[in-house]
């Protein structure tokens, strides 16, 4: 079983959409000198996470200049590129979608945000379906070294969805996603170890880094956490890359010793039947 090197990049974003895209450029390429394989980036990472202005920062693949950075990137560097979400347009609908590329700069799936974030709290208050239609499929994706299941930051929140990516043979669940200062510290690091815990497999989550002066202040503190729910990497709150090794053996010998999976009841579990 096999080992790789995965890399999370949490990044500044602003509202220069050129910026962001430079500057994501060249964090991958950073990443990659550290011999990261996997690279993953943050949740809308070209646009601002404002509800009212993805329309505007939207692009359609493949002639989008996001996706097609993205593209060039991870062929020059012979990496798989989990690139974060962008806006995607689609037709007359926007997207909150994840592209991830192959080492030879094919695409090798795309990942649209299936639970929009509509939230009405004391001090947040998102409606992401204002401007967003929700995803309807299910991302697995064959990385050679291993299999990554995407799902995007509200999506971590719905542990159907996570079980369903680990039932199809995921190693690892690839999270972009942009928590806040009202869920952040109460729910952050507990959704991503849980994910973890219960499916016992690697959770990697890249948050852009924390802008003070933004409109929505995201919480930072990326992460990955290995099988056995550890913290094996995280960042603080600005700009930051953290590289932590995947070990697919991890997996197997968590599995063995505490084999969830195995031990479910699925004889029991249908409640349509009583
Ligand atoms: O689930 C949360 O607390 C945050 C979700 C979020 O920010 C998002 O889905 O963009």
């Amino acid at each position: 079983m096999g080992k790789c090197k995965l890399a999370v990049c949490q990044i500044n974003v602003t509202a220069d959409k050129r910026f962001n895209i430079n500057n994501a450029r060249d964090v991958v390429f950073r990443a990659a000198s550290q011999g990261a394989q996997i690279v993953l980036l943050p949740e809308m990472f070209n646009c601002p996470y404002e509800t009212s202005l993805f329309p505007d920062y939207a692009e359609s693949y493949p002639d989008g200049e996001t996706v097609q950075m993205l593209s060039r990137v991870a062929a020059e560097l012979g990496i798989v590129l989990v690139g974060g979400s962008i806006p995607e347009r689609d037709g007359d609908i926007v997207y909150n979608t994840c592209f991830v590329f192959g080492q030879q700069g094919g695409l090798l799936g795309r990942h649209r945000k299936m639970h929009l974030f509509d939230v009405d709290l004391p001090d947040l208050n998102v409606q992401e379906s204002s401007t967003l239609g929700p995803g309807r499929d299910f991302t697995v994706v064959d990385a050679g070294i291993c299999k990554i299941g995407v799902m995007i930051c509200f999506d971590v929140r719905f542990p159907e969805l996570a079980r369903l990516l680990a039932l199809a043979g995921v190693d690892m669940l690839l999270i972009p996603a942009a928590f806040n200062m009202v869920t952040g510290p109460a729910h952050w690091d507990l959704t991503m170890r849980m994910r973890a815990v219960d499916n016992q497999v690697y959770v990697a989550a890249a948050s852009p880094a924390r802008d003070e002066q933004a409109e929505y202040v995201t919480y930072g503190h990326s992460m990955v956490v290995d099988p056995w729910g550890t913290v094996v990497a995280q960042a603080g709150t600005g700009e930051e890359i953290i590289v932590a090794e995947v070990n697919l053996e991890t997996i197997r010998e968590v599995r063995e010793r505490l084999p969830l999976l195995a031990q479910r009841r699925t004889d029991l579990y249908d409640l349509c039947k009583k």
